[in-house]
């Protein structure tokens, strides 16, 4: 059994795991918590906004489509970092987009152990427990600890796609490679500066898509793994202090060979 206690000023909760389970691999699980958390939320925001369409990690694995459009809709992750979670490894974050006409309004991201409530609104800033983010501003390669995921991929392909990078990025060299568990708190350490980069393959959409206004908000910039527009849905993700970073990390990532089998965030 897996528990862990969530305090905020306001309101303090036990989350039981009692029972896991196994997604895609063996390393891709789930838990009644991930499955009640995204309920919860989902029926109170539908309680007040019933037009509003969902996204949400767990009810994809139950079968609904993943299907981003023009309505209003929530991106939900109801626990991102399930593995930490079940482990007691303390980063496991709720990660909530808002998205309307396919572009994000706001993200809040809340790394529960931790205490952290990341959150950021279009236009206004980015914010950690009130206070303003501002990413590194770092703009040589060289100097950069970067971020990334191991993800929950155990197939040859996937493996060595993943180490490959992490070899080419240290040989370049970066000073630095970290992975917490959670893509959501991974990328808000870019927005804090405490990080430059981070990049992942094959996360969803619910992963990243909170913190990736996180980080535009706190100065940072967002694109493909390619180089290319930055898109929600590809499964592929750069977020950096600088575009020089951005772009160095672009030079170097590989995603081809593994996203061939990836169809558009197929949970
Ligand atoms: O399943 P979950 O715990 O919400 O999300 C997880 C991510 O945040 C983690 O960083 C990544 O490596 C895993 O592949 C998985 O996607
Ligand atoms: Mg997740
Ligand atoms: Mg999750």
């Amino acid at each position: 059994n897996a528990h862990i206690i969530c305090r905020t000023r306001d309101f303090c909760f036990v989350l039981n795991s009692k029972e896991v389970r196994l997604k895609s691999s063996p390393a891709d699980l789930v838990t009644e918590t991930d499955q009640q958390v995204e309920k919860m939320l989902i029926s109170a925001i539908r309680r007040k906004y019933p037009q509003h369409r969902f996204i949400g990690e767990e009810s994809v694995a139950a079968g609904e489509a993943v299907e981003l459009t023009d309505s209003p809709t929530w991106i939900i992750d109801p626990i991102d970092g399930t593995v930490n979670f079940v482990h007691r490894f303390p980063f496991v974050a709720v990660s909530i987009a808002f998205t309307v006409n396919k572009q994000t309004e706001f993200g809040i991201v809340y790394s529960c152990v931790e205490d952290k409530l990341f959150h950021a609104q279009r236009g206004r800033g980015a914010y950690l427990n009130g206070k303003p983010l501002c990413v590194s501003g770092q703009t040589d390669i060289h100097r950069c600890v970067v971020v990334t995921e191991i993800g929950a991929e155990r197939d040859d392909l996937a493996l060595s796609t993943m180490t490959s990078n992490i070899c080419r990025l240290l040989r370049l060299p970066v000073q630095g490679v970290r992975a917490l568990g959670t893509a959501a708190v991974d990328m808000c350490q870019v927005a804090t500066g405490g990080a430059d980069a981070y990049y992942h393959i094959g996360m969803h959409c619910w992963d990243i898509a909170a913190s990736t206004i996180i980080v535009l908000e706190a100065g940072g910039v967002v694109m493909d793994t390619d180089g290319s527009e930055f898109d929600m849905m590809s499964r592929k993700v750069i977020a950096a202090s600088s575009s020089a970073v951005a772009n160095g990390i672009a030079q170097v990532v590989q995603a081809d060979s593994f996203l061939g089998d990836f169809s558009r965030n197929r949970a």
